[in-house]
């Protein structure tokens, strides 16, 4: 029997999901509650606001409403932004069957609670069981997939069988999806490397060279891991997809938004007027103030994402935060590692 998936919602990275589902067969329901993309998906089979001038599957069916999405559906990928996904969760609660499946592709944190994705979908649909949700992470821009380039990604879950159920459900010729048990770890790297990746923009933008992005991508990785193995992840995660293979993306990408809204950051924009012009979320921004109060609660010393929240929210001046991390006091690469003279 064909499975029905429906993934919410759609913005770039739903639609991108959705195009992979339909492709591997899938009778994949779309929602979003905006009407008009609802028409414009169902009668034109486009999502122009998102994905300018592609063709979706025509089998893909667009829906405004929730119940319709949810109530039938074998599995459903959550792909709304971090801040909406408490309040789609628990939308969704009353139509949710126990065996469906649960995915998420969200990369953030919840502001205020610092939670991660699943945490807050464990907090919603209480009557799910929390070790059969699903996290999708890694290297994978919308604007790729959905013209089918190749692209390896990694599903988490605690439950293996779940992990492996979300890898049939979406592993196509051009899709291929590895498993990992490190809940944490995936949506951890999945989060912070945005922070990187607005880092990255800002370098760039600054013209500070080669150098100096190939050092916050490797210093960063260092923080990352520093702080995702404080809140209990395996700190291999973060030689995977979702930790070293998501950060070359984001930060060499014109496509990342986060990279985008770091190089217009440099150009001395202020922040509220580039969120606005890029009218697509920047994942980067909240999980910046999230990481900073995440390093003080796990007491982990996190160098840029210190100084990135300085540029964002105390006015800072990149090329002062610059210099403060140049100048920090010296120290060795690895920590944890002991030095002998
Ligand atoms: N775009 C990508 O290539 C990509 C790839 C991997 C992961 N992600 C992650 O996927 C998530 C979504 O990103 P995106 O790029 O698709 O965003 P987007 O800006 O393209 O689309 C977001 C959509 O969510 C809708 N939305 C926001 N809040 C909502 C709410 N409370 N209820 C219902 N709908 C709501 C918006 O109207 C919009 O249609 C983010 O966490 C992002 O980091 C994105
Ligand atoms: O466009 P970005 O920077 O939000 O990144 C999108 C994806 O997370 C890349 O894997």
């Amino acid at each position: 029997m064909t499975q029905k998936v429906s993934v919410l919602v759609a913005g770039s990275w739903g639609t991108a999901l959705a195009s992979v589902l339909a492709d591997n067969g899938k009778e994949v329901q779309l929602w979003s509650r905006n009407e008009e993309q609802v028409v414009e998906i169902n009668e034109k089979h486009t999502n122009s606001r998102f994905l300018k001038e592609i063709s979706l599957s025509p089998s893909i069916i667009a829906t405004n409403s929730l119940q319709d999405a949810v109530q039938d559906a074998d599995a459903i990928i959550m792909v709304v932004p971090s801040s909406g996904m408490r309040e789609v969760a628990s939308r969704m609660r009353p139509f949710l069957k126990k065996e469906t499946l649960i995915i998420h592709a969200t990369k953030g944190f919840e502001t205020g609670t610092l939670k991660r994705m699943t945490e807050v979908l464990a907090d919603e649909l209480p009557e799910m069981d929390p070790k059969r949700f699903v996290v999708l992470s890694g290297p994978s821009h919308a604007e790729e997939v959905i013209c089918k380039m190749p692209t390896t990604v990694v599903v988490a879950a605690e439950d293996l069988q779940a992990a492996e159920a979300a890898q049939d459900l979406l592993i196509t010729q051009y899709f291929r999806v590895y498993t990992n048990p490190d809940v944490t770890g995936v949506e951890v790297g999945g989060a912070l490397k945005n922070i990187i990746g607005l880092g990255a923009g800002l370098t760039d933008g600054l013209d500070f060279g080669d150098n100096a992005k190939a050092a916050l991508v490797t210093r960063g990785l260092a923080e990352i891991t520093r702080l995702g193995t404080a809140m209990g992840a395996n700190p291999l995660t973060f030689a995977g997809l979702a930790g070293i293979g998501d950060l070359i993306a984001t930060c060499t990408s014109r496509h990342s938004r986060n990279w985008r809204a770091g190089n217009k950051l440099a150009k001395g924009i202020p922040l509220d007027e580039v969120l606005q012009e890029m009218g697509m979320v920047v994942e980067g921004v909240k999980t910046t103030k999230a990481a900073y109060d995440l390093a003080s609660r796990y007491e982990v010393t996190m160098p840029i994402t210190n100084e990135l929240h300085n540029v964002l929210f105390e006015g800072k001046s990149p090329q002062l935060a610059a210099r403060d991390l140049m100048g920090r006091v010296r120290t060795h690469e690895m920590e944890e590692l002991p030095m002998t003279r």
